[in-house]
């Protein structure tokens, strides 16, 4: 207690995110005082190899076990943050997203591994981990966090906005005219048309979604994802990700298969639209979905008359929103400030999460 009271008002934070793409480690810092980003600093990526990837892969599920691999992939958070520090110079706290193998909130289960006090010991800086659990156990989704973060940045930018993240799974925050956050998970991100472009061509996305811009979306296999009762649900709900799966699409050919899958992504973010409390006039983009031209055109034809554009439109990092969150959430950790609401997770008050390793 003494030490917080200690504390600068101003902290500098790192933050540190695997996604469910399973492409690597973003890594960013900000200036913030828990409530407002002060400062934006600088923010490196580093990329899993394909085979640490397929190690990783391995323990989705949690079944078997997990204990190796966590230890390798706390040491690459070392590395990560290790890389980011070497620019920015020294940090008050990090946030550890860690990596999440298993989600199944209706059983109150969420499992994020990564070794918080490893990391710690090892950066010499306290971590904040485990943003999700408190969550989880008082009844909430444990996801998405992020919201909290979007509306922090969004301070200043006309009402209502959504904030659509495009990772292995979709995300959008809405903010209304009066601040007020609505937040769910949308439905398949990127990693359905990864995987596929996986299997069908040996490579880890559609660049630019140019596979998919070649082929043709088969509208009965369209239709037949999007039949799943996921969608019509009203918020808050979240998923796992590998909730869906592209056995739909197994019979076309690369670029329809890819095509079809893209537009399932681009269908079930424009259908968050049915559970928001007023249309948007604009959507704002983040995460690596942004760079697939081919989901972008689809996105803004599902959503006109909304204007649809990457977060660079409004100055923000696509590639660092994340990270960035997860140092602005460790901050509010430490003061003891809510970063979940009924609005976000559905936790049944604002609550405050994370568990605390000394460095
Ligand atoms: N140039 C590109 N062209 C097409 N797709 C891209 C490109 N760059 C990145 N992506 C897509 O973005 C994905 C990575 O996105 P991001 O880093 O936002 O995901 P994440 O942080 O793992 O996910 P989550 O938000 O689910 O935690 C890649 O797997 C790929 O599908
Ligand atoms: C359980 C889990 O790790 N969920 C991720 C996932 O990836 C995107 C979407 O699904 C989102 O709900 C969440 O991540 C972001 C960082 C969040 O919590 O806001």
């Amino acid at each position: 207690m003494t030490e917080l009271l200690a504390a600068p008002r101003r902290f500098r934070a790192l933050g540190l995110m695997s996604g469910t793409s399973m492409d690597g480690i973003d890594a960013a810092c900000i200036v913030t005082d828990g409530h407002r980003v002060l400062e934006r600093g600088a923010s490196v990526t580093l990329p899993y190899d394909a085979a640490f990837r397929a190690r990783l892969r391995s323990v989705l599920g949690g079944g078997g076990p997990v204990t190796a691999v966590e230890r390798e992939l706390t040491l690459l958070h070392v590395e990560a943050a290790r890389a980011l520090l070497a620019k920015t110079g020294p940090v008050d706290v990090v946030g550890f997203h860690g990596h999440t193998i298993l989600h199944r909130p209706e059983q109150r289960r969420t499992w994020q591994i990564g070794e918080g006090a490893l990391l710690a010991r090892e950066l010499g800086v306290p971590v904040v981990d485990g943003l999700r659990v408190a969550d989880v156990a008082a009844g909430g989704q444990g996801a998405p966090l992020v919201p909290a973060y979007h509306a922090a940045l969004a301070a200043d930018l006309e009402k209502p906005l959504a904030v659509l993240n495009v990772g292995g799974v979709a995300n959008v925050t809405y903010i209304g005219p009066d601040g007020a956050l609505l937040a769910f998970d949308t439905g398949p991100g990127n990693a359905l048309v990864d995987d596929w472009m996986h299997r069908r061509a040996g490579l880890p996305m559609d660049p630019e979604g140019r596979y998919a811009a070649r082929g043709t979306v088969d509208e009965a296999c369209l239709a037949a994802l999007t039949a799943h009762l996921y969608f019509d649900r009203p918020p808050p709900k979240s998923l796992d990700r590998d909730d869906f799966t592209a056995d739909a699409v197994a019979h076309l050919g690369q670029d329809d298969g890819a095509a079809t899958l893209t537009a399932f992504t681009a269908a079930t973010a424009a259908r968050a639209v049915e559970h928001l409390p007023q249309r948007p006039r604009r959507w704002i983009v983040c995460g690596g979905g942004r760079r697939n031209a081919t989901l972008m055109r689809l996105l803004a034809e599902r959503l006109a008359p909304a204007v649809v554009e990457p977060v660079e439109a409004v100055g923000w990092d696509g590639d660092a929103v994340e990270a960035e969150a997860f140092a602005f959430l460790a901050v509010r950790s430490l003061l003891g400030l809510p970063v979940t609401f009924p609005g976000t997770t559905g936790a049944p008050s604002a609550l405050t999460g994370g568990v605390m390793h000394a460095a």
